[in-house]
């Protein structure tokens, strides 16, 4: 016979539930520290829970308290045990004085209080129960078990098939009493309902799980009994590697769920519905999940009729159009004074965009310089995107990857008009002044613009859009606009110019720190927080080639660099025209001039730079 390939089954685990509980009745024997746990797992379950408990200081504070808190579902018996008890549905005990202990001996009938509509069974089982109290326990004998089992399982069957269920569903043993808790789950047994004794594994029908909660997520770790403690710590250790916003991504996929089954309720496109929304769960990142609401929840639905999954993106990008077409009365001006390749500037913006287009914005990150240190999804982006919004410096070889429509940053103080494969522009006549402000902003325009005609806009950064990038400012300003950015990042020239220039950042002995500053801060003056010094310390200047002296002197005189700790300047990291050139910091202003260093070019100050370079 040929066996196919299926799992094997090994034995020895436990069957691990989610038990749906609201609602149910569930005694808990004791108030101490255990059942004050018992207690919260049962009511963070929405279960009614009768408490069985003397009212003395072994009650715990925390039970006195949620009691206290939850009128509606929970029920003090301020009393020992007695065996009624798993057969009185939750809120008809009748709170009558217990007997004294000392009255309640196995021969003794208890009070049976509640069991109105048992009565004929109370009856019965008052007048042959003789097992109530937890201190009578060392003298339970066969023959009164026996009466007690018999009295409760005619009551069991009394219940059995009646409309209102078992009055009791779980019962929960967390008391400091072998032989009782013995009995109780004897009795437990033979009433059928599935008990736990606290401590107890052989007389535990169900074992507590190490659980962990956040909303509608659950965790729950068991060891089948073998190290509690250790599913503790499992437990832990679980929780904190769950990915951010689980909780609230489960809840609103909850939602969503919801709408659905309501918006496509029949079984016939049950397959389509469950492919459909655990694509969506695949695709999404928790946290994006997260953020769905009753307006992005539309616009994720209104893909189903076709089988479609939008992306969190396009949502946002779907929102953000609905916006701006309702805020239609600021007309888009297509201010747009300089267009790329061939292209002239009104051919750019009639192009038409098909109307079901997503626009999306990805800030990328193109390093250094050299293609080849783009990441593969920078690479791929500039191949899709409709529009590349790029920096000026960035090498042609790495904008020659864009397959779309490619603008460039205008020159600083020159004129609007920089385009790589048009560079002749006729100076004289397009003299304005340009601050790097006025490029931000048509540089910010042109990418709205595209966003608006539903366009793919890559807007390419030198280096990592995050490290004196302006990459926040811009993500800022998006959003402001209604646009989300995604960011890839690059290689930051303050990372690769070091290490293009044989400085390593970080070398033991020499350097364990390191500080990435720029030379100028807005308005273009000196950059007032370079480090004091400490030989330890390596410091990457970025944007200083204009202030060579300045740093220069600084850094010895107010900073107590020393004169002779190299400084290497590194120009055009990573590009063919690379050049390094060899410094001290009192020699640094002198070898800029000389060697008519030129930005885009980074120092690096600090005793690394003899490490690997010296000779
Ligand atoms: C069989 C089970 C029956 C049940 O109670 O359901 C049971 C039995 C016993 N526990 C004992 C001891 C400890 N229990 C804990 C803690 C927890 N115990 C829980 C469940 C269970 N305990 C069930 C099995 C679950 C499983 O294995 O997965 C947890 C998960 C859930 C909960 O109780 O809510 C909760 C962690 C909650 C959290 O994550 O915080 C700690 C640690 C601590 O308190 O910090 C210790 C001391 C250290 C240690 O022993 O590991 C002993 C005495 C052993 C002895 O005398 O030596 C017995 C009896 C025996 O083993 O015979
Ligand atoms: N499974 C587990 O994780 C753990 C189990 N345990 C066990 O659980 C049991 C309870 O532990 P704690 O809450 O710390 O005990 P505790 O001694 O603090 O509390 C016992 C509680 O039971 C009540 N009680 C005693 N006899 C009673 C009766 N006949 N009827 C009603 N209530 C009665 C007491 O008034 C008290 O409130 C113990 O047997 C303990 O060994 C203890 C720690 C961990």
């Amino acid at each position: 016979m040929v066996r196919s390939a299926i799992d094997p089954i090994r034995p020895g685990a436990s069957l691990i539930l989610a038990w749906q509980i609201k609602q149910k009745h569930v005694v808990i024997i004791g108030g101490g520290f255990v059942a004050a746990g018992r207690l919260v797992n049962v009511l963070e379950a929405d279960a009614k829970v009768t408490v069985i408990c003397p009212d003395n200081e072994e009650l715990s504070e925390t039970v006195r308290q949620h009691l206290q808190d939850h009128p509606q579902t929970t029920r003090l018996v301020p009393r020992e045990f007695q065996d009624s008890d798993l057969t009185t549905p939750f809120g008809e005990h009748t709170l009558t004085k217990a007997a004294p202990v000392s009255q309640v001996t196995s021969s003794s009938a208890f009070t049976l209080e509640g069991l109105p509509t048992v009565a004929a069974a109370a009856t019965t089982i008052s007048s042959n129960s003789s097992i109530s109290s937890g201190h009578a326990s060392p003298a339970l004998s066969d023959a009164s078990t026996t009466a007690t089992l018999e009295s409760a399982l005619s009551l069991d069957e009394s219940l059995d098939g009646s409309a209102s269920g078992p009055a009791v569903d779980m019962v929960l043993s967390a008391i400091d009493d072998i032989p009782l808790s013995t009995h109780i789950y004897n009795l437990s047994k033979r009433l059928r309902i599935p008990v736990n004794i606290a401590d107890v594994p052989p007389q535990c029908d169900f074992y507590f799980c190490s659980t962990h909660r956040d909303k509608s997520l659950q965790v729950a770790v068991s060891t089948s009994g073998k190290g509690p403690k250790l599913a503790n710590l499992v437990r832990r250790h679980i929780a904190d590697h769950l990915p951010n916003r689980v909780g609230e991504a489960i809840e609103q996929v909850g939602i969503l769920r919801a709408k659905l089954r309501k918006m496509a309720p029949g079984p016939e496109v049950g397959p389509k519905r469950m492919g459909w929304m655990s694509r969506i769960c695949e695709q999404w990142r928790m946290e994006d999940l997260a953020t769905l609401e009753e307006k992005s929840m539309q616009i994720v639905l209104s893909g189903f009729k076709d089988n479609v999954v939008f992306s969190y993106e396009q949502v946002q990008a779907k929102i953000a159009e609905a916006e701006s077409t309702l805020a239609e009365t600021e007309k888009i001006e297509p201010k747009v004074v300089a267009a790329a390749g061939d292209l002239t500037a009104e051919q750019t913006i009639t192009q038409v965009t098909p109307a079901q287009k997503c626009p999306r914005l990805v800030l990328v990150g193109a390093g250094p310089g050299d293609p080849e240190l783009l990441t593969l999804k920078a690479a791929r982006l500039l191949e899709e995107a409709d529009l590349v919004v790029a920096d000026r410096l960035i090498p042609m070889e790495v904008i020659d990857l864009a397959k779309g429509e490619v603008r460039i940053a205008p020159k600083k103080r020159t004129v609007l008009t920089v385009e790589q494969k048009s560079a002749t522009v006729d100076q004289d006549t397009l003299s304005t002044a340009i601050t790097s402000d006025d490029i931000q902003d048509q540089l910010n325009e042109w990418c709205l613009h595209g966003l608006r005609e539903g366009k793919t806009v890559v807007r390419l950064k030198q280096g990592d859009p995050f490290i004196f990038g302006r990459g926040a400012e811009e993500i800022l300003f998006f959003r402001e606009h209604g646009f989300d950015a995604e960011v890839v990042p690059g290689i930051s020239s303050a990372i690769s110019a070091p290490l293009s220039a044989n400085v390593p950042l970080t070398h033991r002995g020499s350097s364990n720190q390191v500080v990435i500053t720029t030379a100028q801060v807005k308005g273009g003056r000196l950059s007032d927080n370079f480090p004091v010094y400490d030989a330890q310390k390596t410091v990457v200047v970025l944007m200083g080639v204009g202030k060579a002296k300045e740093i220069s002197e600084m850094m010895q005189t107010d900073l107590g660099w020393p004169a002779n700790v190299p400084a290497v300047i590194v120009e055009n990291a990573h590009c063919a025209n690379e050049r390094a050139m060899d410094a001290t910091l009192s020699t640094l202003a002198q070898v800029v001039e000389e060697q008519k260093a030129v930005p885009p070019s980074v120092f690096v100050i600090g005793w690394a730079g003899s490490v690997l370079r010296q000779g």
